[in-house]
């Protein structure tokens, strides 16, 4: 299945960890601009199944294609330095260089894919502003509330206009109301870039800032609409 105008796409994906199974066959696909919820009870294999579609590792058999790319096939250097101008990555926790203030933390990227320190800083203020947090650009990660530390991680996932953004349980740690804002802001802004977001949540209230969800279960990947 290589779903037609699709920016990613995954078929047959299987993954064991020694004698435990967390991926079993399982297919998928998301169109640019288009965010996906992948829902599913846990342990049933949606981290796995996200790190196989961003590269991170690699399935032990099936095949994930990115636009022209056959992911599964290029080598680690090619697959990192993909992974660096193309997708943007916010998880639950500790993603933030504890060292760098958050402007900086969000100007990393940029200045990871050549640009200048000034140009770099310049597109991460903007940034921050957006994600409503450039009242805290010069603090350092351990100085920021769990909301401002999130906005701060999508900020710097935003930054590089990835084609993909890969979140797994991104708000899992904030409450509510912090959670609801950070998703928000992250869709918009995914929409607005017409970046792919590929959405891993425990939390059925998050699938209504989706456009589709799925469920895993099992290793296999269902379609609500088919359920
Ligand atoms: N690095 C690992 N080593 C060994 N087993 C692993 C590893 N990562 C995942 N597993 C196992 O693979 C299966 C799928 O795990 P995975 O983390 O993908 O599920 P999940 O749906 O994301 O779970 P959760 O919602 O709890 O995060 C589980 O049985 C898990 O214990």
């Amino acid at each position: 299945m290589t779903p037609e105008g699709s920016l990613l796409s995954a078929e047959g994906l299987h993954k064991a960890y020694g004698a435990t199974p967390a991926l079993d066959g399982a297919d998928f696909s998301i169109h640019p601009g288009e965010v996906v919820a992948v829902m599913g009870p846990s342990g049933s294999g949606k981290s796995t199944l996200l790190h196989c579609l961003a590269g991170i590792i690699r399935p032990d058999s099936g095949s994930v294609r990115y636009g022209p790319h056959l992911l599964t096939e290029l080598s680690d250097a090619r697959r990192s330095a993909l992974r660096r101008t193309d997708f943007g990555f916010v998880f639950q926790f500790g993603q933030l260089v504890p060292e760098l203030t958050a402007l900086e933390n969000v100007a990393l990227p940029l200045r990871l894919n050549g640009a200048k320190r000034k140009e770099a800083e310049r597109q991460a203020g903007e940034w921050l502003a957006r994600l409503e947090v450039d009242t805290v650009a010069g603090q350092r990660p351990g100085e920021l509330s769990g909301g401002q530390g999130q906005r701060i991680a999508v900020a710097r996932a935003l930054a590089t206009r990835p084609r993909v953004i890969f979140a797994d349980e991104p708000t899992g740690a904030l409450d509510s109301l912090n959670g609801e804002r950070v998703l928000t802001l992250l869709t918009d802004a995914a929409r607005d870039t017409s970046a792919a977001v590929v959405l891993v949540t425990h939390e059925s209230r998050v699938a209504a800032y989706s456009d589709r969800e799925i469920v895993v279960r099992d290793g296999k990947v269902k379609d609500m609409l088919a359920l």
